[in-house]
């Protein structure tokens, strides 16, 4: 099953062309890691798939059926977003935010308030669920952030940068999380500089190089290679 398609996708803002003709396909139940140096286009492309920034070309399908071009609204509930920067409301709670996310994906109750009990057991914040952003560090904004994300059931999330911010504990536990989701049928597309971290959970990888793919394919092949290259430095 084919949960990510994008064909012949290019981003341009003010004149410049930050996606150049970008096409790739991404199957269920599997990690695909973005990578490339800064400024390669990474972001850029997790937010023009969620449609915070607006492609100029192509097409972009996810879960086999749903276009960003025909219904926005159903095909932004296949998908589930953590941006790189936590966004959270300033007059809203941790457990506010939970609960904002738990209605906007339609989750059963009983569901969601399951997965924030383990959620926050999890990533140590039971006793932060009724503090606001400003009470909280920018790590356990960030593991907020993080539970919102992981908190729907869609088809696909993107995940722009995991580890940032997050101590080894954190990161650890949202590794095993995300190796759940992936065996639960989930399609995981995530921005990365952490090539070690990524090793055991992401099967292909897409290096970006000034906005346009400069190479793809399996995440072993290239962890292999760029190994190689390093220790030739
Ligand atoms: N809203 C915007 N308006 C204009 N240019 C932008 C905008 N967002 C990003 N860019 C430019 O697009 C290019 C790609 O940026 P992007 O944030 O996608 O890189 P990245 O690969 O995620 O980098 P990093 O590894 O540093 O996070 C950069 O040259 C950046 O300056």
């Amino acid at each position: 099953m084919c949960v990510l398609k994008l064909q012949n996708v290019s981003t341009n803002i003010g004149g410049t062309t930050l996606l150049d003709d970008i096409s790739f396909t991404m199957d269920a139940s599997s990690v695909t890691a973005l990578v490339g140096h800064n400024g390669a286009g990474k972001s850029t492309l997790i937010k023009t798939i969620m449609g915070v920034l607006e492609k100029s070309e192509g097409t972009i399908t996810v879960n086999g059926t749903y276009r960003q071009d025909e219904s926005f609204l159903t095909y932004k509930q296949q998908l589930s977003y953590l941006p790189e920067e936590p966004l959270l409301m300033t007059e809203l709670t941790a457990m506010q935010h939970f609960q904002l996310y738990g209605m906007s994906y339609a989750l059963d109750e009983q569901v969601l308030q399951e997965r924030i009990r383990r959620y926050a057991a999890g990533f140590e914040l039971e006793d932060k669920l009724d503090d606001y952003p400003e009470q909280l560090s920018k790590g356990m904004r960030q593991k907020v952030q993080t539970i919102c994300a992981l908190l729907p059931d869609t088809p696909l999330l993107l995940i722009d940068e995991p580890f940032m911010g997050l101590d080894i504990y954190a990161m650890e536990y949202l590794e095993e999380l995300i190796r759940e989701k992936v065996s639960e049928g989930t399609g995981i597309l995530l921005t990365t500089h952490q090539l070690e971290r990524v090793r055991g959970i992401a099967g292909h990888y897409i290096m970006l190089q000034h906005g346009k793919i400069e190479k793809q394919g399996s995440a072993a092949d290239f962890l292999t290679i760029k190994r190689r290259t390093d220790d030739d430095e």
